[in-house]
């Protein structure tokens, strides 16, 4: 099974409607893979909160118009695709606005076959934290050959969300994000950790460039179960990092060396 992450560049300067384009053309362009993720809110940048609420879209429905072009990208190029994330605009309790930040897996009919909602916003008491409402579901995917575990970028420093994806079933965690540069030791080490702990697979994609003045650690890596590299961007450019991985090999990694099956505490 063949994985691509896309780690697009995100430049303030450059439309969101241009970026949405050159998005689903890099996504075509990876028709050769099985499973495609772009990165956390490439659309208006992860860190432009005085933008959130003016680029909000619905993810289903009229207006939603990064669902539809990546619905569309990954018919044309038959992959299941994980579209990174939009700061969704959905409707409260009492009629209100809300939001949050919304991942977006499509299959390779184009399907909207999982949203999940970001969990742990980021930002103590400022940005995300306080514009967006937070997620309150894990949200495992089943492909015919894995089984995804879906996360977005600060939920990668909480092990608990991982253990219950692996709980639900998942194989392959994909972490989509906007991680900033200053903290690219934590990632390195996070993300690896993660695969270590839960034997799995990870897709980690971040992205270029700066968001709102926020350089970017890029650094997109693929690890396998057994904490292996098998892919790493090395630095914050616009690329594609790629690798075949082998489904099997979780089971296998979980039968040979059985921690998951030695927890003690639930
Ligand atoms: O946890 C971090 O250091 C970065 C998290 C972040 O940037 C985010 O969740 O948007």
């Amino acid at each position: 099974m063949r994985a691509s992450l896309i780690q697009i560049g995100v430049d303030q300067d450059e439309p969101v409607e241009a970026r949405r384009a050159r998005a689903a053309s890099l996504v075509r362009e990876q028709a050769a893979a099985d499973l495609v993720v772009l990165p956390e809110l490439w659309t208006v940048g992860a860190f432009a909160f005085d933008s959130f609420t003016a680029a909000a879209e619905p993810v289903r429905g009229p207006g939603a118009r990064t669902a539809e072009a990546m619905s569309e990208a990954a018919r044309e190029a038959r992959v299941w695709l994980h579209a990174g994330s939009v700061v969704e605009r959905a409707t409260g309790e009492s009629g209100e606005a809300v939001y949050y930040n919304t991942a977006l897996v499509f299959s390779p009919d184009g399907e909207l076959a999982a949203t999940y909602r970001k969990i742990h916003r980021f930002g103590f008491d400022r940005g995300e934290a306080t514009l967006m409402s937070a997620g309150a579901e894990p949200v495992a995917v089943p492909l015919p050959d894995t089984t995804l575990g879906l996360a977005t970028c600060y939920d990668l420093r909480f092990p608990e969300l991982f253990r219950a994806l692996t709980d639900a079933g998942a194989q392959t965690l994909v972490v989509s994000a906007g991680w900033p540069e200053r903290r690219a030791a934590h990632w390195s080490l996070l993300v690896r950790a993660r695969a270590v702990e839960n034997q799995a697979y990870v897709l980690a994609c971040g992205t270029a460039g700066a968001h709102a003045g926020v350089p970017q650690a890029g650094r997109s890596v693929i690890v396998d179960p057994w904490g292996e590299t098998l892919a790493e961007a090395e630095d914050a450019e616009e690329q594609v990092v790629a690798a075949d991985l082998d489904p099997a090999y979780v089971a296998k990694v979980r039968a040979d060396f059985p921690v998951l099956r030695d927890r003690v505490l639930r």
